[in-house]
């Protein structure tokens, strides 16, 4: 078992790694929490193949787990699902002393993140994430969210678990467009974080490889993370990096309406602001290139024609690294070192189509 602790001031965690996992995860949860009931929330896809595994550990430990299904997709990232697991669990008779688990990808991941820390104002917490999204990104850090027409995760918590099991074994089921899908988030971390984690980027030359070096990059991908949450963990600053490629990306993900998931549009937004600063001659030369090269060689988009129009403008603007008067951008001044950047709102249309005067 690989085990990673996040630090924060007022709690500490573990993200435990381990194939097979999901069959004793009632032990480990036993280890946390007194007997009690858990709402375990996952989606239609994923509960039939892998919650009967997780509710039989979990009665086997003493719990009563009640399992609660969404529809799989963003689309349930709502106040309104959310609103229905509220009724849900007052029907049920949840109290204060009982527990939440997720079970699924980064969509169960926020929506059951956020249930947990806003009904009656928190229950305990468990990330069990499913998809390479989740395990490498999603489950870590405490940020739960739902979406509002208007834009990506305007509505949240901070709300940090008291566990993150990741069992790989259940990535033999994911399809591989989720499996590439989650990549973008890993190569997200690679750009970030110090060359060495590049490195075992440089390897990956097909989908297929994802699964081959699968254990070590969840495990760079969360140590790195959890690094960058202890050091900033509500966003004050530091934790922005971790947003390389969003503000582009979530304003794409919403135009796309579906059409494309949360990885490929930050794919796209990283390939897309790195062009920008390049040519604005603050990122070097062949960087886009590279990150071109790095994402396209297991399929993932680079392009939108959704780039530019005023509802893309608009989007941008809600992004919740827009901070008095200015949108904090992050950009890469090389591989490993990113840059937070701030642009006046009323500059950004001249900004993003490449006429901004730039002073070093
Ligand atoms: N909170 C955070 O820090 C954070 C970080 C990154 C992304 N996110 C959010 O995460 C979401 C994207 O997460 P995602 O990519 O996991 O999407 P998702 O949850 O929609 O999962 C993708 C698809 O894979 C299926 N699936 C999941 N696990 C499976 C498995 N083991 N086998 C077969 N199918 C499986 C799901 O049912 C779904 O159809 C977005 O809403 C994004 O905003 C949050
Ligand atoms: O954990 C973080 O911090 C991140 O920014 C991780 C992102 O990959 C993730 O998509 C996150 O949900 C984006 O947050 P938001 O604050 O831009 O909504
Ligand atoms: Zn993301």
């Amino acid at each position: 078992m690989e085990e990673v602790t996040v630090t924060l001031p007022t709690k500490t965690y573990q993200i435990k790694i381990a194939n097979g996992l999901l069959n004793t995860i009632g032990t480990e949860v036993a280890a946390l929490w007194q007997p009690r009931k858990i709402a375990v929330i996952s989606d239609r896809q994923v509960a039939p193949l892998c919650a009967d595994q997780v509710l039989t550990s979990l009665k086997a430990a003493g719990f009563e787990p009640h399992l609660y299904l969404v529809e799989a997709g963003e689309a349930s990232k709502s106040l309104g699902v959310a609103s229905s697991l509220y009724d849900e669990l007052v029907g049920d008779g949840f109290t204060r002393t009982d527990g939440v688990i997720a079970l699924g990808g980064g969509v169960v991941g926020d929506l059951a993140g956020f249930v947990a820390s806003t009904y009656m104002r928190g229950l305990a917490f468990i990330q069990i994430p499913t998809s390479l999204l989740a395990q490498v990104d999603s489950s870590v850090g405490g940020k739960t969210a739902v979406d509002l027409p208007s834009g990506k995760n305007l509505v949240g918590t901070f709300y940090q678990p008291d566990l993150v099991a990741v069992d790989p074994t259940t990535l033999k089921t994911l399809s591989q467009r989720y499996l590439v899908e989650g990549y973008a988030e890993i190569l997200k971390m690679a750009a970030i974080d110090k060359p060495e984690f590049w490195q075992i980027i440089e390897k990956i030359d097909q989908p297929a490889a994802i699964m081959t070096y699968a254990s070590e990059l969840i495990k760079a991908s969360v140590t790195f993370k959890a690094k960058v949450v202890i050091a900033d963990e509500q966003e004050g600053g530091l934790r922005q990096i971790l947003n390389f490629g969003h503000t582009m990306g979530h304003a794409i993900e919403l135009l796309a309406a579906g059409a494309l998931a949360h990885g490929e549009a930050i794919s796209i937004g990283m390939v897309q602001l790195t062009k920008l600063f390049e040519a604005y001659q603050l990122s070097p030369v062949g960087l886009t290139q590279q990150l071109t090269t790095a994402l396209q060689k297991v399929g993932l988009p680079t392009e939108s024609d959704l780039i530019g129009s005023q509802a893309f403008y608009e989007n941008m603007r809600h992004d919740k690294k827009n901070r008095h008067g200015k949108l904090n951008l992050v950009y890469l001044k090389a591989i490993g070192e990113p840059v937070i950047y701030p642009v006046q709102l009323n500059e950004l249309e001249t900004f993003f189509s490449g006429q901004a005067i730039i002073t070093k």
